[in-house]
């Protein structure tokens, strides 16, 4: 067999970022929703308007998922027809993903996808989404308060290994808003992995978490992945949205540890 590659087992890639490698692999091998059995009775579904005309004559169906960290999906986020447009736009731009390395971007084994970035100027469709999710959060998608909006498309084995949304020093990030756009067969779930659970991908809904506590502090438990796609290919849009300058849309709390 000599010293090639063939019948030698499979690596782990041996890298620093991986400390968390035991309990991402994990993670993502489970199936369906987990839930927190201390938590169950203060989980709930719910239909809300969050005080917006927006959303009066339609709620949004969230199911808070998990309290710390606070992560909720809200059902039928968005439509077929919505998203298929999404889909449609992003296409021609999509180009390898990368990620912030100080002030550059690059490209990393990490983070293996493909990714477009979406003006809301760019279709009517793109401008509705803006206006739910800020209805929803109660938050300023305006520039310079959010990022545009960015469609992700992972083929088979494409994944998100642990990391934070927030930079590490207080140029911040606040809401994740991932919404799949499509079915994915197997894999592809959002693994949180010092919170220990990971959600599955619900087509056409959308998966909320803060980044950041309400003090403007990066949550330490938000560490999150997106897990490698099994079977068939998976498509999120992306919602980043800055906290700095909306402290009194989303206050601090009395509660130090909120
Ligand atoms: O695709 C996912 O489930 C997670 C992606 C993610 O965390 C990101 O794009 O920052
Ligand atoms: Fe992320």
């Amino acid at each position: 067999m000599g010293t090639g590659t063939r019948g030698s087992p499979l690596q782990r890639p041996n890298s620093p970022r991986l400390r968390s490698r035991d309990a991402y692999e994990e993670l993502c091998q489970r199936r369906g929703a987990q839930q927190s059995p201390e938590r169950l009775p203060q989980l709930s579904c719910s239909y809300e308007t969050n005080s917006s005309p927006y959303l009066v004559l339609q709620p949004a169906k969230k199911e808070t998922v998990r309290l710390r960290p606070f992560v909720a999906l809200y059902h039928d986020f968005i439509s077929d027809a919505e998203a298929e447009t999404i889909k449609g736009l992003a296409g021609p731009w999509l180009q390898r993903s990368v990620v912030a390395s100080g002030e550059k971007q690059q490209k990393a084994d990490y983070r293996i996808s493909k990714s477009a970035w979406l003006k809301d100027t760019a279709d009517p469709v793109v401008r509705a989404l803006d206006r739910r999710i800020a209805a929803l959060t109660g938050l300023d998608l305006r520039p310079p308060y959010a990022e545009y909006l960015q469609v992700v498309n992972y083929g088979l084995g494409g994944h998100y290994e642990p990391h934070f949304d927030h930079a590490t020093v207080r140029e911040l990030w606040g809401l994740g808003a991932r919404c799949p756009l499509s079915p994915v067969e197997a894999g592809g779930s959002t693994a949180f992995i010092y919170a220990n659970f990971s959600v599955p991908v619900v087509k056409n809904a959308a998966l909320f978490w803060w980044n950041l506590r309400r003090n403007g502090d990066g949550d330490g438990d938000t560490l999150h992945a997106g897990c490698p796609v099994l079977a068939g290919s998976k498509w999120v849009a992306n919602k980043w949205i800055h906290e700095h300058g909306q402290e009194f849309r989303r206050p601090c709390s009395t509660d130090p540890r909120d």
